[in-house]
């Protein structure tokens, strides 16, 4: 497989022919860096990210499992996704760190989660869950508790309106989610206090997680903060749970997937800057790395 490499500072930006390509690349890597670090510490915390290529990376790390444990669904697997036949350390071995792995020392986070109901499909929970999570959770020995979902609304479908006006009521429901995910974010993490592992794609207006350009969430740099509440999302859903960006900032990998032309304008310039609010995605650093896995179209302005 070819890869380019370009650095930006800090930042590094790993540029694959095609999608199929960069979504195996992030998850060989993802396996590479958990067993790693389950070799010198009791459990790795990853927080996971929603959208297309975020599930889809779920997807390929499934495919790869099915075809440790079934081989004969091995070949449809890979004309399907290409998962581990272009994954950089060799299919074979990729499979066999995932076979390896100890789910039972791994905890999943979200970056942020869009605050609907907790069956409703929009959720990135939900979405995760059926893409590999449960999965692991009946198979594989993921325990259930190790699934840290951020808060779905509790409130039945008739009493949530997203009128401006309401921003009050929804708030209400908002702010004690933001809080109690807070507190098992404090609580599970303990004297660690920050993710191993933070995944990230980015919309095309250069957002990550749910922090949106020019929104209030971007400009909060109270670190206490770990968690906020977004009642007015330019993307829908409006309501939407977030991480903060100074609290993914001590993440210690910090890791996008970002994949089409329609992307390309928001990866230069969140490449080019750091902390530019315009493009919040230009936040997402690492303590010891940030990696970009890109397509040849999102990279093209690179
Ligand atoms: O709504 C969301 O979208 C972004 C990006 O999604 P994509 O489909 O353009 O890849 C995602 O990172 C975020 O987690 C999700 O809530």
């Amino acid at each position: 497989m070819t890869v380019e490499t370009k650095t930006f500072g800090p930042k590094t930006a790993l540029i694959y022919p095609d999608r199929d390509q960069a979504i195996s690349a992030i998850v060989a890597a993802l396996l590479e860096k958990t067993s790693q670090l389950l070799a010198s510490q009791d459990r790795v915390d990853i927080a996971l990210t929603g959208g297309t290529d975020g599930i889809a990376m779920l997807d390929v790390a499934r495919a790869l499992m099915e075809s440790q444990t079934n081989p004969e669904s091995r070949t449809d697997r890979t004309d399907d996704c290409h998962a581990y036949a272009q994954a950089p350390a060799g299919p074979d071995s990729v499979g066999l760190i995932l076979d390896s792995l100890d789910f039972s020392r791994i905890h999943f986070w979200w970056g942020d989660e869009r605050f609907v109901a907790a069956d409703d499909q929009d959720r990135n929970a939900l979405q995760a869950r059926d893409a590999w999570l449960d999965d692991l959770a009946a198979h594989h020995g993921l325990p259930e508790g190790n699934i840290h979902e951020m808060p779905a609304d509790p409130r039945p479908e008739q009493t949530i309106t997203c009128e401006k006006d309401d921003a009050d009521a929804n708030l209400k429901a908002l702010v004690p989610a933001a809080s109690a995910y807070q507190d098992e974010l404090l609580n599970q993490l303990g004297d660690k206090g920050h993710m191993d592992i933070a995944l990230f794609s980015m919309g095309p207006d250069g957002h990550f997680a749910s922090l949106f350009p020019g929104y209030p969430q971007i400009f909060d740099d109270d670190d206490s903060h770990l968690v906020l509440p977004v009642v007015d999302s330019p993307k829908m859903p409006p309501l939407r749970l977030t991480l903060t960006a100074s609290f993914i900032q001590g993440s210690s990998y910090v890791w996008f997937i970002v994949t089409g032309q329609r992307k390309a304008e928001a990866a230069v310039r969140a490449l080019h800057t750091v902390n530019d609010e315009e493009v919040p995605s230009s936040f997402g650093q690492g303590t010891e790395e940030t990696m970009w896995f890109l397509d040849r179209q999102a990279a093209s302005k690179l």
